[in-house]
């Protein structure tokens, strides 16, 4: 058994892999037993790895292009009554059932520093809620939203893909705050494959002396996922017909937002993104464009500086359609997509640093990168479609995502915050109310303030009250509200 194992590991170029065998137990050594698979993905790894060193300048020169303003709805669009049809659509599919939400949380969290899922992580609002509170109370009010409208109770179902790192404590979570108080049954989790992390001359990384280095292959994993665990056919089951697919750390989401579904279905569109304009040239999002005509995004950590910098004539940033990884797909695309063109989606080349055991099997933390991850991207589907949109949204009422830890000056717990705390300051002013201080002072109002200013007042409202804004007028007008205040269901007599 060892014996052809090991000609087999040497034919796939991995004998390394059994250099511990004699200490390891049945489950380990059953965990190294296919080393043909390894060599493929080995080799894979190896070459995306020389495509992604050889130096390109150019590679995407005069392929590149920005996308066609004409072709990017939005909030910004200067007309009112296109937002309430879209808003009204959107909210007309919810109530018949056709929308989903699906979240795209295997990530490990590495920048943020923390070693549970990001979903459980709590910014520190007064109220204490966690992100995957937050979407949760989010989905229950959209859905109670659209029955109000539509008269008919529905439901959004919340299909969340975690990995092997994320769906033990995701699903713990869950059940320790009973799901947030939705029915069980309409949260789906489901598990993405992991991927043998690879040195730069193609073996296989050991972690441990019987384990290898593993990694989540990446959000476009998805397409596999959906799959290895039938979520297409349970989406038809439930009469889905459209899709909200999103990432877990923008505070700020808007799942299953209305506005966006609505919009993507009037315009027919098989898959639609929300972009936000670029703040900066080297911000660290991913670009919406056309590369050679067909709709793409360029990940922002390949993005040549040059094309990030150029301007228009207007001084505005030329390319500045930022991802915000919020997308929208028609399940009939994503058959297609998993029926033809999962298997044509080229791997990205993450470098990374990725521990390991030496010869003498002691544990050892690189330094410096020593290893390939490859990973495959959620939107390098977009080529595909048949009829893509785009739709621009406010930065400041739609994305401020949570990546770094604190000492980072950018998206981190402080600036996820303020976002939301500032947005509720703006939905109560705009409602009517003012803030007063404790001895019952008006505290100045402001209208607009920089993303690095704290709001004047803290104000912090339930999702469960209002999805966006929408029905504070009846708490709000003419009061005088303390700072902090905390609007939540039990104070607003749900
Ligand atoms: C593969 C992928 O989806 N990358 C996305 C995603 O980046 P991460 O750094 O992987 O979190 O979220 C960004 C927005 O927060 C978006 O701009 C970018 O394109």
């Amino acid at each position: 058994m060892e014996e052809e194992l090991r000609g087999r590991l040497e034919r796939a170029g991995q004998p390394h892999l059994l250099r511990f065998w004699a200490e390891l137990g049945p489950a380990q050594r059953e965990a190294l037993l296919e080393p043909e698979e390894l060599a493929e993905h080995c080799r894979r790894a190896a070459q995306a790895c020389a495509r992604h060193q050889r130096p390109s300048p150019g590679k995407l020169e005069g392929r590149i292009q920005p996308l066609p303003p004409e072709l990017v709805g939005g909030v910004g669009s200067g007309d009112p009554a296109a937002l309430q049809r879209w808003e009204e659509e959107g909210l007309r599919q919810i109530s018949q059932g056709k929308v989903a939400a699906l979240l795209l949380a295997g990530g490990q969290g590495t920048r943020l520093g923390v070693a549970y899922p990001k979903g459980m992580f709590d910014v520190g609002l007064p109220s204490h809620k966690t992100l995957y509170q937050i979407q949760a109370e989010r989905i229950r009010r959209v859905e109670q939203l659209a029955s109000q409208k539509f008269g008919s109770p529905c439901l959004v179902p919340w299909y969340i893909m975690t990995s092997e790192f994320t769906l033990g404590p995701t699903e713990k979570f869950f059940r320790d705050h009973n799901y947030f108080h939705l029915d069980k049954s309409n949260v789906i989790m489901f598990e993405q494959r992991m991927l043998p992390a690879v040195t730069f001359d193609g073996k296989v990384i050991l972690e441990e002396k019987g384990k290898i280095a593993m990694a989540p292959d990446g959000n476009g994993g998805l397409y596999r996922a959906l799959v290895d665990h039938k979520i297409l056919e349970d989406m038809q089951r439930r009469g889905v017909q459209f899709v909200h697919v999103y990432c877990v750390d923008n505070i700020l989401v808007k799942m299953a937002d209305p506005v966006f579904i609505g919009f993507c279905v009037s315009k027919g569109a098989d898959c639609g993104a929300k972009v936000v304009e670029k703040a900066y040239p080297a911000e660290p999002v991913g670009l919406v464009c056309r590369v050679d005509g067909a709709f793409q995004v360029v990940e922002y950590s390949e993005i040549p500086a040059e094309t990030a910098e150029k301007r228009s004539p207007d001084g505005r940033l030329a390319y500045r359609a930022g991802n915000i990884c919020n997308h929208f797909f028609s399940l009939d695309f994503l058959w297609e997509v998993v029926e033809q063109f999962e298997s044509q989606l080229t791997p990205h080349v993450a470098i990374k640093k990725v521990p390991y055991v030496d010869e003498e099997g002691r544990r050892v933390e690189p330094l410096e990168p020593n290893g390939i991850k490859l990973e495959k991207f959620v939107f390098d589907v977009f080529p595909f479609a048949k009829n893509f949109v785009a739709f621009e949204v406010l930065r400041e009422e739609e994305f401020s995502p949570l990546k770094n830890a604190d000492t980072a000056t950018r998206d981190t717990p402080t600036t996820a915050r303020r976002s939301i705390l500032s947005q509720h300051y703006r939905w109560a002013l705009k409602a009517g109310g003012r803030f007063v201080t404790g001895d019952g002072q008006p505290i100045p109002q402001k209208e607009s303030f920089s993303q690095d200013e704290e709001p004047p007042a803290v104000c912090e409202i339930s999702p469960l009250v209002s999805y966006f804004g929408e029905g504070l007028e009846k708490y709000m007008r003419g009061q005088n509200l303390p700072s902090p205040f905390l609007l939540d269901e039990s104070k607003a007599e749900l």
